[in-house]
């Protein structure tokens, strides 16, 4: 695509799904493991350069509203010595909420509209997807939101404060359908120890994905962890879970069976969550969507 689309969608963040399918192009595609935090996530490498109205918005926006933060190794790393300073930042005190791969910035852009009394960050890899939420925050003419072009590991790890976040949103992470790439998936053990780090006792961690396998992934690692309660612990099991419908009707394009999600712990969609690219993308694909949150025990 050479032109930036009137409209973002999930296509132009240039590879929603890093691990295709058998058939389609992978060549190009480059994960990244930071030394910093090697094994328990990496992502693709997806384009840099900016272009048109992204590189408008960031000429324009990136001095208020980018974190400059401190680099390690790469140019998405954060040096280790460097902390956040929410107060300084946004120039005041209020509730902090982390959204992780904030994507072309739909979901947090939306939020802080809603409540300007919340600061937002929104910590992102991908460039362009970074210039677009700030085309967002230009013309919502946000003052709540900055963004940080950063691993989010290294994130949750030393760059915010331990007990400094009120809630941690990771919507629609990249699912690495592969099983020998799910160990790249970034909600697993270790990440769940660094969230529950940055939160603050009783803070909230939202999540959601459209893929069944990655869903009953969250909530293993979550139930598993000691350090997160369910909010919706054994609600929307048998019948009513999604889970059971994916099996049945053999979404996904799976083979049906009657398995029946016996465990539920699936939340109600999270209305604070405007419809992203994303969610939009799986809904048009037939896919049902999986929203989780826990509470910091
Ligand atoms: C499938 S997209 C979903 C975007 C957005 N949450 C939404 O719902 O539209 C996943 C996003 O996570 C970002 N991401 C993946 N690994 C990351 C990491 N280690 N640190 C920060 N962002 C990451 C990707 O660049 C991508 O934009």
């Amino acid at each position: 695509m050479t032109t930036e689309p009137a409209l973002p969608d999930a296509g132009s963040l240039n590879s929603p799904e890093p691990d295709p399918g058998p058939g389609t192009a992978s060549a190009t595609q480059e994960t990244v493991e930071t030394a910093h935090f090697r094994s328990p996530v990496s992502f693709v490498r997806r384009g840099s350069r900016l272009q048109g109205r992204r590189q408008q918005a960031w000429d324009e926006l990136a001095e208020r509203f980018v974190i400059d933060v401190p680099r390690a190794e790469a140019d998405t790393s954060v040096d280790p010595d460097y902390v956040f300073d929410a107060a300084a930042e946004f120039g005041r005190t209020a509730p902090l909420v982390v959204e992780i791969g904030s994507g072309l910035g739909e979901a947090v852009t939306h939020a802080a509209e809603l409540n300007p009394d919340t600061n937002y960050l929104a910590v992102e890899v991908y460039l362009p997807g970074l210039a677009q939420t700030l085309q967002r925050i230009g013309q919502k003419e946000l003052t709540n939101v900055r963004v940080v072009q950063a691993n989010a590991p290294e994130v949750l790890t030393t760059m915010l404060p331990a007990g400094s976040v009120d809630e941690v949103w990771v919507f629609f992470p990249d699912p690495w359908h592969k099983t020998r790439h799910h160990k790249r998936r970034m909600v697993k053990d270790e990440f769940a120890e660094l969230v529950a780090r940055v939160l603050v006792p009783g803070g909230i961690w939202r999540l959601a994905t459209d893929w069944s396998d990655y869903a009953v992934q969250m909530r293993e690692v979550l139930d598993a962890s000691a350090r997160f309660v369910n909010l919706h612990d054994g609600e929307r099991a048998g019948d009513d879970s999604p889970l059971t419908r994916v099996n049945r009707e053999g979404l996904e394009n799976k083979a049906p069976i009657n398995d029946v999600d016996t465990r539920g712990g699936w939340a109600p969609r999270f209305e604070g969550r405007t419809l992203t690219s994303f969610e939009n993308k799986a809904h048009q694909a037939g896919r049902l969507i999986f929203d989780l949150t826990y509470r910091k025990a």
